[in-house]
């Protein structure tokens, strides 16, 4: 396909044909959109469409549609999507609203992760009818394939996705039915994504775990043997399982950089006393307020960023007489605020969601 040429003139929003353009989105403040034009048959050759051949911004035609509307283009064969982040914790979301069966297979949504040969990301969202008097539905697979219960970051970038389907504009709250019962995500003024992520569970049975629990049934502050090494944690469950570690036993203030991650978070995740097995978060504590943390999750390894995993870190943090209640915790993709409030026991997290790109994949 020839590129269109470049002209100074406006530019568009609008996706000439389904399935043969992709665009990076501008910055908010741009009325411009970037297109990037697809070669379609030598994207079937290289198996994704996002193998772009050449770019070009497209002249503005007259009239305007959503970037978004590329999504009613079922061409059999494709998937369309929206990919987002959350602190660099990315997402492939799918318009599934018109029905509660995933478009997609768990094997799909692998393929479709992979960073090699696939899109990338860290996992696969779709938004589903809601159930329950719900809104919405989420579901998500992880980039192994495996369902987890839900998803802090992918909630936030959930909420950003449905506003844009929906072509709503500012302050916006949905009730979301996931795996972990009702969340609720606002999106604010400044474009940030406030949850109410429910209240966290800490019995040892219902996160669950096979550790020792302590008289309260809860798993806190407790020995943990993994591979020969004694570390503390305590267990939390936000509806999915996390196992948060403040250091080995007697270590006075762990250095989270340090970490071999890749070496150690596999040990934690496939531990026989995790039946679930688990999501794992190293926290270094900075002050009372202020916490940095590495993740290393279920069914995707080591992530940029984790939202059920920074509010257990702050509940697992309060639990041990660490912090206080309303923290700033640092992720390697940047800060997000987590308060667990005393009055309701909720627990509420506020970050950006952003888009990346929206696209089209053979499947
Ligand atoms: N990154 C997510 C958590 C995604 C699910 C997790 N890997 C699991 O299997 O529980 C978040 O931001 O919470």
């Amino acid at each position: 396909m020839a590129a269109a040429p470049a002209r100074s003139l406006s530019f568009s929003s609008s996706y000439r044909r389904c399935n043969t353009l992709f665009t990076l989105p501008f910055p908010s403040s741009s009325p411009r959109s970037n297109v990037v034009t697809l070669n379609r048959t030598l994207r079937q050759n290289l198996n994704l469409q996002i193998s772009a051949v050449s770019m070009s911004l497209q002249a503005s035609p007259e009239k305007k549609t959503s970037e978004t509307s590329f999504l009613d283009c079922k061409e059999s064969g494709f998937l369309q999507f929206v990919k987002y982040h959350g602190l660099g914790n990315d997402f492939i979301l799918v318009d599934n609203r018109e029905s509660m069966e995933p478009k997609i297979t768990p094997d799909q949504a692998a393929k479709l992760c992979d960073r090699n040969f696939g899109v990338g990301a860290d996992g696969v969202i779709f938004a589903m009818p809601g159930i329950n008097g719900t809104d919405y539905t989420m579901r998500i697979y992880n980039s192994d394939g495996s369902e987890p219960e839900m998803c802090g970051n992918g909630v936030r970038c959930f909420a950003r996705f449905i506003a844009e389907l929906e072509n709503l504009r500012g302050l916006q709250s949905f009730t979301v039915h996931t795996g972990a019962g009702l969340i609720v995500p606002e999106i604010q003024d400044n474009g940030k994504v406030k949850v109410n992520m429910g209240k966290p569970i800490l019995t040892a049975a219902e996160v669950p775990t096979m550790l020792s629990p302590n008289k309260d049934f809860s798993v806190v502050k407790s020995d943990f043997d993994v591979d020969g090494v004694t570390w503390t944690v305590t267990c939390v469950s936000m509806g999915n399982p996390h196992c948060i570690t403040f250091g080995r036993k007697g270590e006075q203030n762990l250095q989270v950089d340090e970490l071999n991650l890749a070496e150690i978070g596999p040990k934690f995740e496939h531990h026989h006393m995790f039946p679930a097995r688990t999501n794992t978060e190293f926290v270094q504590v900075l002050s009372r307020s202020h916490l940095k943390m590495r993740v290393w999750e279920r069914g995707a390894g080591a992530t940029l960023a984790c939202g059920t995993g920074a509010c257990a870190v702050v509940v697992a943090a309060v639990l041990e007489g660490r912090a206080e209640r309303s923290c700033t915790v640092e992720l390697p993709g940047g800060p997000l605020d987590i308060e667990w409030r005393e009055d309701d026991n909720h627990v509420y997290m506020t970050g950006p969601a952003e888009v990346v790109f929206y696209g089209s994949a053979p499947l």
